[in-house]
């Protein structure tokens, strides 16, 4: 499997983030896409998971699902954890696995494997940050998509959360999975830069 972008812009609010940017990612392979904040590091995983339009160049998965989108592909993890204070922990991760669909793997599982185990009834609302970040990663695991575009994934995760989600990611490239990520720190797995914007 590869993902390709040959000639990719990105234009917000009129104004353009950059252009011309070529990346590659192949199964097996981490990418840290890294730069200056504004640079457009967001924006580059938005225009992969198909929630931004490239205003140029284009985005390719060759060797995936050829009856599925590249956006049906992916997992996009934003910097915020995209979850419902009033619902459990529980009928949060429920809530995704119905909304992205497909195959799903034990819940339960998956929220042992994050250490949330203790706290399936927990409201999400009253979960601490590094435990909303566990909550999302969970999700990577209970439905299984190839491309992990994640933001700032081990922002508010503690030493042994960063330990958890390198082993989870290594078991992922393992796999034949792939992973973007943007960051300003150490993805804390061995990573290719993919610099964008000039240097920070
Ligand atoms: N909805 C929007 N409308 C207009 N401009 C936007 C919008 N979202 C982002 N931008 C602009 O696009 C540029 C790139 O933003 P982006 O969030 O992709 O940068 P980033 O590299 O991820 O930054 P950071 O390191 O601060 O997270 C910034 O100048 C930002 O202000």
């Amino acid at each position: 499997m590869r993902l390709s972008g040959r000639g990719v812009a990105c234009v917000r609010g009129g104004r353009e983030v950059f252009s011309g940017l070529d990346f590659e990612a192949i199964s097996g392979e981490a990418v840290a896409v890294v730069g200056r904040n504004g640079a457009g590091k967001t924006s580059l995983l938005r225009l992969i998971a198909g929630l931004l339009v490239p205003a140029g160049g284009t985005i390719a998965l060759d060797g995936g699902d050829t009856e599925l989108t590249l956006p049906e592909q992916c997992h996009y993890l934003g910097h915020r954890d995209a979850l419902k204070p009033a619902l459990s922990v529980a009928e949060n991760l429920s809530f995704w696995a119905d909304f992205l669909g497909g195959e799903r793997r034990d819940a339960t599982e998956s929220l042992a494997t994050v250490g949330l185990d203790h706290a399936t009834h927990l409201p999400a609302g009253f979960l601490s940050a590094g435990q909303r970040r566990r909550l999302s990663l969970a999700r990577l695991l209970t439905v299984r998509r190839p491309v992990w575009l994640l933001d700032e994934p081990t922002n508010a995760l503690d030493v042994a959360g960063q330990d958890m989600f390198g082993g989870l990611m290594r078991e992922h490239l393992g796999r034949g999975g792939m992973i973007i990520a943007a960051t300003h720190g150490p993805l804390g797995i061995e990573a290719r830069e993919l610099r964008i914007g000039g240097t920070a």
